[in-house]
């Protein structure tokens, strides 16, 4: 069963010169207990995604489609029923955790505060409740006392991921949760994010400009570019067989030490994102393309079907499946 299901979900933003399309018809599905995550280079639009789904955009963003969680769709709700989901069946680790901490106050406070407000424990409930979560992101109970500022990254980055986790929620929204951190604690907290959502049966949405990150992590796959989705499949097979060139470009900046597969793959993307403002016509993703035909600068491909469980935009795709 589906836990979080979108559907033709849009995101517009109004700005002075006109409109932002930062996300475009983006349909998805996380089941109960799965992990999916979301690919694409800066300005892809993911976190644009990841807020839409607990309504955290700015006043300026006009948001389309459904967006349904266990059932409820998102988009609809009152804002009590809001203030009632976030945290306590959805919440969100963002990227760089000291700007999701207050910088005046104790990390265990900030950690209490969920369960207080949601009132799920009384204060000395809830204490106890900090040090159980402190222990499952590998941290002493002490550090409860401690301020941000005396933490390391990594550190500061479990405090979210305890808060994220304090209230039970049975989703985790991970907006690039190790981008901020060095290569050794990203692996820490990786890893830590992978074992606490298989042994509490939390499903993930994680995002990740880096395709390897999330194909370690998650089981499915999604790659975004220019708002849209290009690209679905198990990760595994899709960040080493891609078949959109997106996808494979985006596999190959990131290759793997002493993987063959990843050597053999093409070399990383040249050119810049498109401005949303003013997307290339015919498939967004033509004028990089290396295998472009000339029929790309009009026709936008629609996601086709790619193998079992995948499917791709690219007229590639769609050629071979017609063919078969
Ligand atoms: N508040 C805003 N007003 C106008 N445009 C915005 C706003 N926030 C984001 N955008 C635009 O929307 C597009 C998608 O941005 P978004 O931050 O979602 O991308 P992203 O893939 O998460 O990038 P990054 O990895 O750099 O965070 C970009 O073109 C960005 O400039």
């Amino acid at each position: 069963m589906s836990l979080l299901e979108l559907d033709d979900v849009s995101v517009t933003y109004r700005i002075a010169s006109g409109e932002v399309p930062a996300v475009r018809g983006v349909s998805l599905t996380l089941d109960s207990g799965a992990a999916l995550g979301v690919a694409g280079e800066s300005g892809s639009g993911k976190s644009t995604l990841a807020m839409a789904l607990l309504r955290l955009l700015p006043r300026d963003a006009r948001v389309g489609g459904r967006i349904l969680l266990d059932g409820e769709d998102v988009l609809t709700m009152k804002w009590g029923r809001m203030r009632a989901v976030r945290w306590a069946e959805a919440s969100i680790v963002f990227q760089g955790a000291q700007h999701g901490l207050n910088p005046v106050r104790r990390v265990g406070d900030q950690i209490a505060e969920p369960l207080l407000v949601h009132g799920l424990a009384r204060p000395d409930a809830a204490r106890k409740r900090v040090a159980e979560l402190l222990d499952q992101v590998g941290m002493p109970a002490w550090r409860a006392r401690s301020f941000p500022h005396e933490l390391s990254g990594g550190q500061r980055q479990r405090v979210m991921i305890a808060m994220a986790l304090a209230c039970s929620p049975r989703l985790i929204i991970a907006d690039e949760p190790t981008t901020a951190l060095d290569v050794m604690v990203q692996a820490q907290v990786l890893t830590l994010i992978k074992e606490l959502v298989a042994e509490h049966d939390i499903s993930l949405l994680m995002i990740s400009h880096d395709l390897s990150v999330l194909a370690d992590v998650c089981d499915q796959l999604a790659v975004m570019y220019a708002g849209r989705v290009v690209e679905l499949g198990p990760s595994g097979e899709v960040f080493h067989e891609a078949k959109h060139p997106y996808s494979r470009a985006l596999a190959a900046a990131f290759p793997t030490v002493g993987d063959p597969v990843s050597r053999l793959a093409p070399k990383g993307l040249g050119g810049d994102p498109p401005d949303p403002m003013q997307l290339p016509g015919g498939c967004s993703f033509h004028p990089r393309c290396p295998v472009a035909l000339d029929e790309c600068a009009s026709l936008d491909v629609e996601l086709w079907p790619a193998g079992e469980h995948r499917t791709a935009a690219c007229v590639h795709v769609r050629a071979k499946e017609e063919a078969s």
